[in-house]
């Protein structure tokens, strides 16, 4: 109860804010309790309905008092009904089929959301402009004729409304109703605590600049001087960029609000559409802008799960490869060794089979972290795939490289399987890789001495010289 009281005075102190801020009867820059509606839609559903319906009902009375239009109250409660309802649809509707579109896209589908979010929300906002002012003509509240003049007017001021705040009032609604559900596709509209210092000053960079062009275009009252607002998409993009998508759509409030009182306190009504483009078409960039940083994370997600094997965080086989085929040019472009070693745990099937699979799995990881610990910066500790790994140890020479594996071998019998008094060793065929052999021949090389080790008992290391040694 008491929430749906304080979503009626937040919606009713914005339509109050914006009739303020009117540069023509019924047409203000931007109508903030559109956006209000199209949130609550998005979050509460049909829930909302009853509050933005008597919202629209004391709207309607006091439109009435505001213009001293002396309607009688049944006249009004009737235009405020049918007025109350166009908005519901309208609103309701395009909140319905955003809402249905997030929930079958996935995270990596931001930018498809925004569209449609945009797409929706000025389709809504036109939807309600049309009706609603219809519904005021309908009933005598208006001339037809002047219907006809002020429904682009309203379209604009709400879709301005709709596009710049809608994001704003999801973070504070779901904040004040937590039981939603994870459908904002990726983004995190909860307040951040972090940093409000640096936050606060970029807010009054970006206030202090806006300021500034609005005094330029009140001093000079040329058009071309009001243009220069568009330039201040450059501080909003920092922000974005730099701050949480709930900071980042507070900011855009901040924007807004401050652009509509300096058009009605400096009287740049002339100019009214120009400022109202401009916080569109900047609210509309820095929502598009909101993307990127959810992609990106999303990006070196993906890139991680390429790159790494998903158990032993060791290279993955593919990016194994990749870096090797990479380290031999530079090794034969230095005319360095390189070496490679093959190992494999013995007797693992035993290991999954008497401990579980639970079991071998967290043997595979503490061989991975025994065997890491020990190697150089340069080193690229791999997995081939079950329970075998590569080792390519650029730099070093065989006989190097079979003290390694000997020092690798003697680490591993040190590894005990969790929660049991099994040791483990490991079987290992090292090789230099010859000048003009290629990588994966070298690994064939490497696998039939692992072979041999296993052959000759386990828990041994098994070398093979360069042909042009032997
Ligand atoms: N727990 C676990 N087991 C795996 C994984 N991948 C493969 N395995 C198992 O590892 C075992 C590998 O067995 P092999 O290498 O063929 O044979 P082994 O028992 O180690 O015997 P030797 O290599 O001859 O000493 C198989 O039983 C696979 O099912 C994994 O990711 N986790």
């Amino acid at each position: 109860m008491l929430r749906s009281l304080m979503l009626a005075g937040s919606w009713l102190l914005l339509w109050r804010l914006a009739v303020l801020m009117e540069y023509a009867p019924h047409a203000s820059i931007w109508f903030p309790s559109a956006g209000l509606s199209f949130a609550a839609f998005l979050i509460l559903g049909l829930r909302a309905v009853p509050i933005v319906m008597l919202c629209s009902l004391i709207a309607t009375f006091w439109v009435d008092d505001l213009y001293a239009m002396h309607q009688t109250w049944t006249q009004l409660a009737y235009t405020g009904v049918l007025f109350g309802a166009a908005h519901c649809f309208s609103y309701y509707c395009g909140a319905k089929l955003l809402k249905q579109l997030v929930r079958r896209s996935f995270s990596d589908a931001l930018p498809k959301i925004i569209l449609s979010f945009l797409i929706l929300g000025s389709l809504s906002a036109l939807l309600a402009a049309l009706l609603g002012t219809q519904v005021l003509a309908g009933s005598g509240l208006i001339e037809q004729q002047e219907a006809a003049s002020i429904w682009l007017p309203w379209w604009i001021g709400d879709m301005a409304g709709t596009i710049v705040l809608t994001p704003l009032f999801i973070g504070l609604l779901s904040w004040r109703y937590p039981l939603i559900e994870g459908w904002l596709g990726g983004l995190d509209f909860q307040q951040s605590g972090q940093g409000l210092y640096g936050f606060l000053v970029k807010l009054l960079i970006s206030s202090s600049l806006l300021t500034l062009t609005m005094l330029l275009a009140a001093q000079f009252r040329y058009s071309e001087v009001s243009f220069a607002v568009f330039f201040l998409i450059i501080p909003q993009m920092w922000i974005v960029y730099t701050e949480s998508a709930f900071r980042a759509s507070l900011s855009l409030a901040v924007f807004s609000t401050l652009t509509a009182v300096w058009v009605a306190s400096l009287s740049l009504m002339d100019y009214a559409l120009v400022y109202q483009f401009a916080i569109c078409v900047i609210s509309a960039s820095a929502y598009f802008g909101l993307a990127v940083p959810v992609l990106a994370a999303h990006n070196a997600q993906l890139r991680e799960l390429a790159l790494s094997d998903g158990l032993t965080k060791v290279a993955s086989r593919q990016y194994f490869f990749e870096r090797a085929e990479q380290e031999l040019l530079r090794a034969r472009r230095y005319q360095q060794p390189i070496s490679l070693l093959v190992f494999d745990i013995d007797h693992f099937k035993q290991i999954n089979d008497q401990f579980g699979h639970t079991a071998g799995d967290s043997a595979l990881v503490l061989v991975a972290e025994a065997i890491g610990k020990g190697l150089r910066q340069s080193d690229l500790l791999g997995r081939f795939g079950g329970d075998e790994f590569l080792l390519l140890l650029p730099g070093i020479d065989l006989d190097k490289a079979s003290e390694t594996a000997e020092r690798l071998r003697q680490a591993l019998r040190g590894v005990k399987v969790a929660d049991t008094r099994h040791f483990l060793s490991g079987s290992f065929g090292v090789v230099q890789i010859e000048r003009h052999e290629d990588f994966q021949d070298a690994f064939e090389r490497a696998d039939e001495c692992l072979l041999k080790a296993k052959k000759a008992g386990r828990d041994q290391v098994f070398s093979s010289r360069p042909a042009e040694q032997r």
